[in-house]
């Protein structure tokens, strides 16, 4: 059977690129930069006041200066006022340029205003102290952001203050969510005894959110031509077909006969892991990727999270996350020679350690406890005994 390490690297295989698309900047949160984001003038663009005060040329400090004639107020975004003399300050605001005729600040906290007159009354002052100085942070032209990154709230912050009113962004993927199974019933609806709501073409979908992609949603009844029918719309329309449930041994699991007979090449079928052992997974001749996950809405979760989250990183170009790990808070046991993903809450001990604790279940259908769970802890398919204190990978939900 082909275990969680060779999925991944199949899984990795089957990259595409899907171009690039400009969009207005302040819908670019989440996506991948496609551009350089460079420094259109200085950062600072001009010498700026860093406090409130009063601005003065240092010689008359040097001269003994210490009181001062208030010459003019000068706001942030304001033209420089000059002074004339020596004796002459200007009150000035932090944002604004300093004007060529001063070159120290002295906060409102260190003087006395009175009568038009400004008196310093501390003894430590420093020649050009509180000024952030034009071009100290970038030169213009200098870059800001490389493409290739992921677009944070402090990436939207460059683009706005280099006027970019549109970035260039990769393009996402179309991706279909497809359910199966005539025991599911809308979110809306009353189900019999024996029938349960569809939940996890929801689940699967707001995972897609967090990551930008807005997905359609279809449900396949228990029949196996309009499963193909549908699966073969699927194919010509997206370019990722998220399914959950149908792929295993039962007589109404009809989902891997429709993809062999609709030519979709099987990279893989089975691995060697718990939840999520019938996972299938293939390519189309038109590269549209196939990620079929197993019904049991822990075991979707799961697949989710380290196959196609991690497919969908690749794909645009983001590097690899880099690795989490956690401590093992009690001993634990599994016996078959498979990776278990383990669910666990996460917490930070006072020494700097995650702490990982494991959650007590009632196997992959059990998605109630999906609520308390912070991550899986993924547990080597060599090993059965796992003991407290001991360190294993972290599958993170983020
Ligand atoms: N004889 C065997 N039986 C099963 C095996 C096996 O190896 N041999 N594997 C088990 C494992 S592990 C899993 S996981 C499931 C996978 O089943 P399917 O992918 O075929 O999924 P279904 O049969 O359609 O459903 C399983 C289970 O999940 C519920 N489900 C399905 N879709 C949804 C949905 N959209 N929202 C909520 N719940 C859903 C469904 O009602 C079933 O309870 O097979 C085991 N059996
Ligand atoms: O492997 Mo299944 O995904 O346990 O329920
Ligand atoms: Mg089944």
């Amino acid at each position: 059977m082909t275990t969680v390490e060779e999925a991944g690297k199949l899984i990795l295989a089957q990259l595409k690129d899907y171009g690039t698309e400009s969009l207005p900047f302040e819908q670019a949160l989440g996506r991948v930069l496609a551009e350089a984001i460079k420094a259109d003038r200085d950062l600072p663009p001009f010498n700026r006041v860093t406090m409130d005060g009063i601005a003065i040329n240092y010689q008359a400090v040097e001269n003994g200066i210490l009181t001062f004639k208030i010459k003019a107020t000068q706001a942030a975004g304001d033209e420089p006022v000059a002074i004339d003399e020596l004796d002459e300050c200007i009150e000035i605001m932090t944002g604004a340029v300093i004007p060529a005729s001063v070159n120290t600040v002295i906060r409102y906290e260190d003087v006395a205003i009175r009568a038009g007159l400004a008196s310093i009354h501390v003894r430590d002052i420093k020649h050009g102290q509180n000024l952030h100085l034009q071009g100290t942070d970038k030169k213009q032209g200098a870059v800001l952001a490389e493409p290739g990154l992921l677009i944070t709230p402090a990436i939207i912050s460059l683009a706005a203050s280099v006027g970019k009113t549109h970035l260039l962004v990769k393009k996402l993927p179309r991706v279909v969510i497809i359910s199966s199974g005539d025991e599911l019933v809308d979110v809306h609806e009353t189900p019999s005894p024996y029938q349960i709501r569809k939940s996890n073409s929801y689940t699967v979908k707001a995972v897609l959110q967090q990551h930008s992609l807005q997905p359609d949603i279809i449900h396949i009844p228990d029949d196996p031509a309009i499963t193909k029918t549908q699966i073969q719309q699927c194919l010509q329309n997206y370019d990722v077909l998220l399914l959950s449930g149908g792929i295993s041994m039962g007589k109404f699991d009809y989902i891997p006969q429709a993809l062999e007979d609709l030519q979709v090449e099987k990279v893989f079928h089975k691995v060697a892991q718990r939840p999520g052992k019938p996972f299938w997974f293939g390519r189309y001749q038109s590269g549209a990727v196939v990620f079929a996950f197993p019904g049991n809405p822990v075991a979707t979760f799961m697949c989710l999270h380290r196959y196609f989250l991690t497919w969908l990183r690749a794909t645009l170009g983001l590097p690899e996350q880099l690795p989490v790990y956690a401590v093992l808070n009690r001993d634990f046991q599994f016996q078959p020679p498979i990776q278990y993903f383990l669910q666990v809450k996460l917490q930070s001990n006072p020494q700097g350690q995650l702490m990982a604790s494991p959650i007590e279940g009632n196997g992959s259908g059990d998605f109630a406890n999906l609520a308390d769970t912070d991550a899986f802890l993924e547990l080597p398919a060599e090993k059965s005994d796992f003991k407290k204190g001991e360190v294993f990978k972290v599958l993170r939900f983020d």
